[in-house]
């Protein structure tokens, strides 16, 4: 498995968001998390990568393992950011970088990379998501849906194992939107996994090979594609048709 949960309980202070979320997800495999707003979904993106951190459970994720009745070490957390990234609904790239610097920065520092490969990496990352002409640009220079592709591509410089997206599509008109389909589409022919929380339902039933619907911080249904078709809980069935 690229990614287990088990027993997971997540807090905020005394109010509890995640409530013993048990989860399996295979390599390859590209998970969406769908819900009404407040179902749980951002803060279960952001256990994966232990932006929050659980009060209990444990978490198997990309060849690292955290058990929460201990808190993690710093150094366990930054060997899991790299393996596994984030592309964030605001982009976060650095505004007084360029687009090639922000793709270089982070694997030169962190991953030691010469700036010779890094920068090879960076050319075809910014081919791959057509990006080429933008590579001097400044990102507030960038139309959303350009922004959105570099902070794709600089998750990927990284190569990580798991990639998090968190509301890809938000604030983007339909023609970006399938531009970010088809790259998330691209992407789950790779071997990476691929996990996404959107409240669109469209963007879900083109990219979900396996999906995840939440309610009140538990999940109420998960499973293979086929689960959009054939709901098994009214629940689901319900926020689907809306
Ligand atoms: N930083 C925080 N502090 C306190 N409570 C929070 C915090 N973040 C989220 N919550 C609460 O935790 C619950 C789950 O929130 P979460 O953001 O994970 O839901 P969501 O399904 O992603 O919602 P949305 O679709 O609106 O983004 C909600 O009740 C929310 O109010």
């Amino acid at each position: 498995m690229s990614i287990q949960l088990n027993a997971i309980n997540c807090f905020y202070g005394a109010h509890q968001a995640l409530f013993d979320i048990n989860l399996a997800c295979p390599q390859g495999e590209t998970l969406v998390l769908l819900g009404p707003s407040g179902a749980g979904k951002s803060s279960l993106l952001r256990v994966l990568n232990l932006l929050e951190q659980p009060r209990s459970g444990s978490l198997q994720i990309a060849g690292n393992h955290f058990d929460f009745t201990k808190a993690p070490s710093d150094s366990a957390i930054r060997e899991l950011r790299q393996n596994v990234g984030m592309v964030f609904q605001q982009y976060n790239l650095w505004p007084h970088l360029t687009v090639l610097q922000n793709l270089i920065e982070a694997p030169c520092r962190v991953l030691g990379l010469s700036k010779e490969a890094a920068h090879a990496r960076a050319d075809k990352l910014l081919e791959r998501l057509r990006l080429t002409p933008y590579a001097g640009r400044f990102p507030l220079h960038l139309s959303g849906g350009q922004q959105q592709r570099v902070a794709i591509a600089r998750a990927l410089m990284m190569e990580p194992q798991v990639l998090l997206f968190d509301e890809p599509t938000a604030a983007l008109d339909p023609e970006i939107t399938a531009q970010i389909v088809s790259i998330i589409r691209e992407l789950a022919q790779t071997q990476i996994t691929q996990v996404i929380v959107t409240h669109e339902v469209e963007v879900a039933r083109k990219t979900a090979s396996r999906v995840v619907y939440m309610e009140n911080g538990r999940i109420v249904e998960q499973g293979d594609a086929s689960h959009f078709t054939q709901p098994q809980t009214d629940a689901f069935a319900h926020y689907l048709s809306h």
